[in-house]
């Protein structure tokens, strides 16, 4: 399980976005979080993903209590929770082809390449030939694709969606969220924040919302 207990998270000194909030992200089971804009969704989104600490509270990964955040997060947890965040071009080097973009995490934690990216870019279907595009000569819908499949490269137990569709067309959004209900039934623990309420609702096991 991932969860958040007490959590008080701010970016100023005083007023904290987020005061005393608890969750849990059960392995194979999605949780939507919806709610007005800036109620602090994407603040609780960054926690989960080790990338914003919080002020107090505590964050527990499969029993282990998460000591480090951001570049001070332990290899093993960090690599163990995937992110995707609503804006693809500002979640990607722009000098990379796509392929480059999808196998980073492997690179970057220097892990073989079993034969995942094949399996992910033909299930996001991005075609040998998008693959090898950089960033501006694809479309948003695209480059999402490409950061769906480099999210789950290194198969996390936890996946984060941060309005992972609000910049995609109705087909890319079926495509993307199909692909991360299987991987819940495969036994990944999501978190899937989103203002569309609709989506949630066909989307989530279960849907939490604030305010
Ligand atoms: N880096 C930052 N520095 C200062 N304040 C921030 C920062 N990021 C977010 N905030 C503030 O924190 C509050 C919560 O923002 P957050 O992005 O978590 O909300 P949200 O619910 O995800 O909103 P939206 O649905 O519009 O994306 C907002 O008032 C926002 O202005």
């Amino acid at each position: 399980m991932l969860s958040a207990k007490d959590l008080v998270v701010g970016y100023r000194r005083g007023r904290p976005v987020l005061d005393g909030v608890d969750v849990e992200l059960h392995p194979g089971a999605t949780l939507g979080l919806a709610g007005p804009s800036a109620c602090g969704k994407s603040t609780l989104a960054a926690v989960l993903a080790l990338l914003l600490e919080p002020w107090s509270g505590s964050v527990t990964l499969d029993g282990q209590p998460v000591r480090g955040f951001r570049h001070r997060a332990p290899a093993t947890q960090r690599t163990a929770i995937g992110v995707v965040f609503q804006q693809p071009r500002l979640a990607v080097e722009p000098r990379w082809t796509l392929d480059a973009v999808v196998r980073a995490p492997l690179v970057a934690s220097r892990r073989r390449d079993d034969g995942i990216v094949a399996e992910l870019t033909e299930a996001v279907g991005l075609t040998r030939e998008l693959l090898a595009r950089r960033p501006h000569e694809v479309s948003d819908g695209q480059l999402q694709r490409a950061c769906l499949a480099r999210a789950l490269v290194l198969r996390p137990r936890y996946l984060i969606c941060d309005e992972m569709t609000s910049m995609v067309d109705a087909s890319t959004t079926a495509l993307l969220v199909r692909l991360v209900r299987s991987v819940a039934a495969e036994g990944t623990g999501v978190l899937a924040v989103s203002h569309d309420d609709a989506l949630l609702e066909a989307w989530a096991d279960d849907v939490v919302r604030w305010r």
